[in-house]
């Protein structure tokens, strides 16, 4: 292949081949992605009495419906319900229990909905609303049902606006912030771009608000962030997460070769101009196939198998099939099929992967070699615990 855009092609392990950019390729990258996710923080809609800062999504959407059109697809995550529902509810700030928040959410989700029909509607643009659970995105059927749901409304030149469906999510299994949900959606429709905006003008060392920080302009992949002091939600205090889940966002969509730019809802129109706004997390060189990548970030484990030190080394180090033979211990109450993580002998996760059995049945084949079990049980327990082929490691 040609280098295109200034890149540099190299080949990832899966024999892909993916383009390492300069900085100012990335950002072109971005600025010319034909797919697009744009994710807006709830500190970016507010004002600063609380309540939906209007001009500020007037403006936003302004300036996303000149980069959505014939050759350019737009989903657009939207924060902003529970700080929407915080002034018609009199509440004075965002209340901590759930139960008000899910109230909040359910009278905000409404008015922020009907505030970007209204808007994209003097565009000429039509919206929809998405509103996704945990498992809507973590569990294979439920994700392939979203998909086919954005993939549906972005065929007919709708503008899906997701948010997490607040008013049903549990403390237990809530994103919470949108970060984390606008990097599996990225992933989820294959995105070429996600951009996260929010109230600072990207990753910065520290404290913005400290004299000695400044602004990061890129992150390379695999890049340990030392040193950089990432630090909750800023002044507003609508925000969730702050820059700790803006990163963690970022990981997941670069790691599913997906390009980030993290920025101010402020600048999103220069950041979508590929000007030297904000900080540009450059997608990972050698991604893993879509599958793998959603068993790594978006599925919960339902369980757990302890390995002993030989099936750890096969596992790991040997990129071998788990075994019955090597494993000590079963924990949870998990189906075939169902993520589990596999645990080392001090109890750390290694590697998650799809178990093949339910938890119920596998106590009695612990220990034992396929070739016995199969000679015991029958041919059908002949088969591995976890196959090779659906293993992602953790690295350490
Ligand atoms: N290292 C850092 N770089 C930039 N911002 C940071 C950093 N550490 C903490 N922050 C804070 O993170 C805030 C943004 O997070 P948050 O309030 O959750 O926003 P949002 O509502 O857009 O998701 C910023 O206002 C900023 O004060
Ligand atoms: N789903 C919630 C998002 C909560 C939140 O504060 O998220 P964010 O501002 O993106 O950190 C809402 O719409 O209020």
């Amino acid at each position: 292949m040609g280098s295109t855009l200034g890149s540099q092609q190299v080949s990832g392990q899966n024999g892909i081949v993916y383009a390492a950019t300069t900085e100012a390729a990335g950002r072109a990258a971005v600025a010319a992605a034909r797919r697009l996710v744009v994710k807006i923080g709830s500190s970016s809609l507010t004002t600063t009495a609380g309540g939906l800062d209007r001009e500020r999504l007037q403006a936003l959407v302004g300036t996303l419906a000149g980069h959505v059109g014939h050759d350019r697809e737009l989903v657009l995550v939207s924060s902003g319900a529970i700080a929407a529902g915080l002034a018609p509810l009199r509440l004075p700030r965002r209340p901590t229990d759930l139960a008000s928040q899910q109230a909040a959410a359910s009278v905000g989700q409404g008015l922020l909905l009907r505030e970007y029909a209204a808007e994209f509607g003097r565009h000429g643009r039509t919206v929809g609303q998405v509103l996704l659970t945990v498992d809507d995105v973590t569990r294979r059927v439920h994700y392939r049902n979203a998909y086919r749901t954005l993939r549906k409304l972005l065929d007919l030149a709708v503008v899906p606006i997701v948010n997490e469906n607040d008013t049903v999510a549990t403390d237990e299994i809530r994103f919470g912030d949108n970060d984390r949900l606008a990097a599996l959606v990225a992933a989820l429709i294959h995105a070429e771009a996600l951009v996260l905006l929010t109230d600072v003008d990207g990753l910065w060392t520290g404290d913005p608000a400290h004299p000695a920080s400044h602004r990061i302009d890129e992150v390379r992949s695999g890049d340990p962030l030392t040193g950089v002091q990432l630090g909750r939600s800023g002044r507003t205090g609508v925000g969730t997460g702050g820059m700790v889940t803006k990163v963690e966002a970022a990981r997941i969509a670069t790691g599913a070769g997906i390009p980030v730019l993290l920025s101010s809802a402020d600048l999103a129109g220069a950041a979508l101009e590929a000007e030297p706004v904000g900080t540009l997390f450059h997608p990972h060189p050698s991604r893993p196939s879509a599958r793998l990548h959603w068993l790594a970030h978006a599925t919960t484990a339902r369980g757990r198998l302890h390995l002993d030190d030989g099936a750890v080394a096969a596992v790991v180090d040997r990129r071998k099939s788990l075994l019955p033979a090597g494993i000590t211990g079963v924990d949870g109450g998990f189906s075939a099929g169902d993520p589990v993580d596999l645990v080392d002998t001090a109890g750390r996760p290694v590697a998650r992967g799809l178990v093949n059995y339910d938890a119920v049945e596998l106590p009695p084949l612990l220990g034992r070699t396929t070739a016995d079990l199969a000679t015991a049980l029958g041919p059908e327990y002949e088969r591995e615990v976890v196959h090779r082929d659906d293993l992602v490691l953790f690295t350490s």
